[in-house]
């Protein structure tokens, strides 16, 4: 290995560099959907590989699978319970214009036929998720319709108007609402031409508290929403947060984490004198190990090294593993605890025994450095650690070096 091949990023990069969404829709809150899914709605394939969230490991192709063919299920109680609640206004209103029969049998597919219609469509499609879209768009298309039937009456016209569009919004699906958009214009010329667009904007009392529950149930059911959204996101950010610190391999701090951990330490170190040692670990002739035994036991020397190391440390200083066979702590004690520190892992590294694999033997190289004063950084503490990890190498391995300002450890 080239140990002279100094690192970027924050000083570094991996040698070996081994070790290393989709938007979700928050509610189904449409006018159909008024109380919020109790999971969110998977989004469209194509919507998902826009979002930045897309970075995020998309949930496994079975999940998705399922979450797709429950959408219609999912979807049906709500539609059912929004279509419903949109009657009263419209029948508080039709009753008042005394509208002729095919108004209340337009009144009674939307609101009582077809949610049951739209489940059955979805659930016999091949694609459900498409389905739904369409059946969303076709809500939206009822809703539309009903303004001009209710001869523009204004308070029922205005919620009925606001809640689908809310809903087409808060669905999370990008342009779902402007998809919707002509299909609900269309409906309201369509009827205002049946219509005559007749026009009687007042709103009589009863109309008025016709129109509360919707109005109510929706607020509430998109603030709920919204609520359970943010505390899933809240939660998914602890989880990505406590994701990024580990290593996934060996359970050590990640290489961002160890980095911040250790900058501080130095810091410490830098303003108060607090002792600080530096100790890069290497896997000797891991290739080696690789080729002969395969990747599974090298993962497993890797975990076995790990775990020694969180034996040794009992806690204190921050181990990390910079990525491949290669690890790092950094010690808050001077240079003579830290090689005893080190000489005592190197030894329990050398003794491993792998009932999986006998005969696998391992070793670690190990390189040292003092914390350096200010204004070096963490960049040339590993520097400085590297160099001494160099010669532990050359020296013919399984040994501790000191860096180069040091004089040189006995392995
Ligand atoms: N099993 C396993 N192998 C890995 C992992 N990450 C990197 N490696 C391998 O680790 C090996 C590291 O080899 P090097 O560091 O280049 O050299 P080496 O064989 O250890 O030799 P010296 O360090 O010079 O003693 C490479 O073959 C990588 O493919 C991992 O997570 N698991």
């Amino acid at each position: 290995m080239d140990r002279g091949t100094m690192r970027e990023s924050v000083g570094w990069a991996s040698r070996s560099g081994g070790g290393g969404g989709e938007l979700q829709p928050g509610v189904g809150t449409n006018l159909a959907c008024l109380i919020p899914l109790s999971s969110p709605l998977p989004s469209e394939p194509r919507m998902s590989d826009e979002s930045p969230a897309s970075a995020v490991a998309a949930p496994p192709r079975e999940t998705r699978a399922v979450r797709l063919r429950s959408l219609p299920r999912r979807t049906y109680r709500f539609r059912v319970l929004g279509m419903g609640l949109a009657a009263l206004p419209l029948i508080a209103v039709m009753r008042e214009l005394d509208s002729p029969w095919p108004v209340w049998a337009w009144m009674g597919l939307g609101c009582f036929l077809w949610p049951h219609l739209a489940y059955l469509l979805a659930r016999r499609s091949a694609d459900p998720f498409r389905a739904e879209l369409r059946n969303f768009v076709l809500d939206s298309f009822f809703a539309g319709s009903w303004v001009p039937l209710m001869h523009f009456n204004l308070m029922p016209s205005v919620v009925l108007l606001a809640v689908v569009s809310a809903d087409k919004i808060n669905s999370g699906i990008r342009g779902l609402w402007l998809r919707s958009l002509p299909g609900m214009l269309l409906a309201i010329v369509a009827g205002g031409l049946l219509t005559g667009f007749a026009f009687a904007p007042v709103t009589s009392l009863t109309v008025m508290m016709a129109s509360l529950p919707i109005l109510v149930i929706h607020t509430l059911a998109v603030s709920l929403s919204s609520y359970q959204l943010v505390r899933r996101v809240q939660q998914q950010n602890l989880l990505l947060e406590a994701l990024n610190q580990r290593d996934a391999l060996t359970g050590l701090d990640s290489r961002s984490h160890w980095e911040e951990q250790s900058l501080a330490l130095l810091q410490r170190h830098q303003a108060s004198g607090e002792p600080a040692t530096l100790m890069l670990i290497d896997a000797d002739r891991f290739k080696g190990i690789n080729d002969r035994y395969g990747h599974g036991a090298g993962d497993d020397v890797l975990r076995a090294i790990a775990d020694l190391l969180r034996r040794e440390l009992q806690g204190v200083g921050h181990a990390g593993r910079l990525g491949g066979d290669e690890f790092v702590v950094a010690l808050p004690a001077g240079l003579a605890q830290a090689r005893d520190v080190a000489e005592r892992l190197r030894g329990a590294v050398a003794a491993l025994q792998f009932a999986r694999t006998p005969g696998l033997q391992g070793s670690v190289s190990i390189g040292l450095a003092p914390a350096p004063a200010a204004p070096l950084g963490l960049r040339e503490w590993l520097e400085a650690a590297d160099r001494a990890l160099y010669r532990a190498k050359h020296d013919g391995r399984n040994r501790t070096a000191g860096s180069d300002a040091l004089p040189p450890l006995d392995a």
